[in-house]
């Protein structure tokens, strides 16, 4: 990284649009757009005169022509910022000009033959971090926001954007620093035994800390897998309806219908986004016993497939359960389910409804309830997509909107969920030496150790590896 250097990129996709966004940052952006923009104030049969330019000022668009010596490219709106109130805490400036792919190229040339380089993935926003625009993990989070795909995903990722848990912490650990060097004062006076760390306070304010980063690391749980989609498992007996399901929510034809059983075989995974939530809808192989050896390693994966999800759609053939022993089978397979997966919610669901009578629907449901008088039972056509929507109402309720209220802070990122954990360990560290009244040189030690943790999640501490790791999974111009 080159601090002298001005950067230039493309900040709009690449490809022809309507519009497209150069960007420039660094000391010399000034001078490089000086001499290639003359402003529409300026006289028409004027040359391109840097006072014309000097007489813009900060934080204003102003409509004007791009040249390449002679040769006028294109007419643009220009943004002006001066450092360091600019994104980049820079100077900065915009060039909106034609969405052409030949003009964009064309104005970057320009500006690298005046004294620009290209810049790197992320390199704008890593110069905001290093100009203390934003601290690391909020520079993290502008990539989330960037590549948000739900609500519930940009909630988190705008939160985090605007501090989130990033001042909590920076208090958290100037108190832990401070106390580390109140006790490291004490070794250098340990001859006159006197303590300058007051022993109650450190001990509340462990407390606290240990709450409050228990509860930044118990978030994590949610903010993953909001940020991955939610996964959801649909089982069944072959041929119930699995991958039309799939089909009838995901509105497109993704999985292979058939009607010979067992069709599928592997695991199809697809996402769907329900009232601005994200869901990972895996469909698995029918589950039934099968001497078929491909089958069988599908049944298998499609049990541990319901263990790595949230929920199980737990999928039944309505038109199969005409008779008293295959209801009777049926009861058992979902006490089996419960069985083996207590902790989950399980939905049943009655398909093919549209193959069956009111009154056998009656029946059905009459005797499943009897039985697990608790199973939430949804019946609905896959086929004809009636009922599918109280299908997606049930999803949406399973998902605990309370737990993302618009002010709780959630951890989604695995670098921070990493570094809690450290922080966290370190603490608890901490708090056993004191019960232990282990020698204030460990109790510092492992203080600091802490307080490090945090730091490494708000970039206070840091390394070029870490940020060189961080910015190049960034888009070039961001
Ligand atoms: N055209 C354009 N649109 C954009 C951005 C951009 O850089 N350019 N952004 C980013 O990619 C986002 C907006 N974020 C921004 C954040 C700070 C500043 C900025 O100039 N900050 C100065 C001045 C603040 C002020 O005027 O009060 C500063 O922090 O000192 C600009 C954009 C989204 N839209
Ligand atoms: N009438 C009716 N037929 C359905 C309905 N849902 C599925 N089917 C039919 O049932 C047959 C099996 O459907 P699939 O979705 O392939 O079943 P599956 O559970 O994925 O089957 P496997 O891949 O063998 O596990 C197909 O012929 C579907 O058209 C429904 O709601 N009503």
């Amino acid at each position: 990284m080159h601090v002298n250097d001005t950067i230039v990129a493309l900040a709009t996709p690449s490809g022809t649009g309507a519009i497209a966004v150069v960007r420039l940052s660094g000391p010399d952006s000034h001078s490089i757009i000086r001499s290639i923009f003359k402003p529409a104030f300026a006289k028409a049969e004027s040359k391109i005169n840097p006072d014309q330019y000097d007489q813009i000022k900060a934080n204003t668009i102003t409509l004007g022509h791009i040249y390449d010596g002679d040769r006028m490219i294109d007419e643009v709106l220009l943004s002006k910022f001066v450092a360091p109130r600019s994104y980049t805490g820079e100077h900065v400036v915009e060039i909106s000009c034609h969405g052409s792919i030949y003009i964009q190229q064309e104005i970057i040339n320009v500006c690298l033959k005046n004294g620009a380089r290209i810049a790197e993935a992320g390199e704008f926003t890593l110069q905001a971090f290093l100009n203390g625009k934003m601290d690391l993990s909020q520079a993290e989070a502008v990539a989330d926001l960037i590549s948000s795909e739900s609500a519930t995903a940009h909630q988190i990722a705008i939160q985090q954007m605007r501090g989130g848990f990033s001042n909590e912490l920076q208090v958290l650990r100037k108190k832990l620093l401070n106390f580390a060097s109140l006790i490291e004062l004490e070794l250098d006076f340990s001859e006159e035994d006197v303590a300058f760390a007051n022993r109650d306070e450190l001990k509340s304010l462990l407390q606290e800390s240990q709450l409050k980063l228990r509860k930044l690391i118990d978030s994590f749980a949610l903010g993953n897998v909001i940020k991955t989609g939610i996964p959801i498992a649909i089982v069944g007996e072959p041929n119930v309806g699995k991958s039309t399901l799939l089909n009838a929510l995901l509105n497109e034809e993704k999985a292979i219908v058939s009607d010979i059983a067992g069709t599928t075989r592997d695991a199809i995974e697809d996402e769907i986004n329900i009232d601005g939530i994200r869901f990972r809808l895996i469909d698995t192989a029918g589950i039934r016993e099968t001497k078929d050896k491909v089958e069988s390693i599908g049944i298998e994966r499609s049990y541990s497939k319901a263990e790595q999800s949230k929920l199980v759609l737990y999928l039944l053939d309505a038109t199969q359960l005409n008779t008293q022993p295959r209801i009777l089978h049926c009861l058992m397979r979902i006490h089996i389910m419960r069985e083996k997966f207590p902790d989950k919610p399980l939905i049943v669901i009655l398909n093919k409804l549209d193959q069956i009578t009111g009154l056998e629907h009656a029946e059905i449901s009459k005797q499943i309830k009897s039985k697990q008088p608790d199973v939430h039972l949804i019946s609905l056509s896959a086929q004809s997509g009636s009922g599918v929507d109280d299908l997606k109402k049930a999803l949406v309720d399973s998902f605990n909107s309370g737990a993302l209220s618009q002010d709780s802070t959630v951890v989604s990122n695995a670098r921070h969920y990493d570094a809690l954990q450290r922080a966290y360990a370190s603490l608890l560290e901490v708090q056993q030496g004191m019960v232990q009244e282990v020698s204030s040189e460990f109790l510092a030690i492992d203080i600091r150790a802490t307080a490090e943790a945090l730091g490494s999640i708000t970039g206070e501490i840091t390394n070029d590896e870490l940020l060189g790791n961080i910015f190049s999974q960034f888009c070039i111009g961001k």
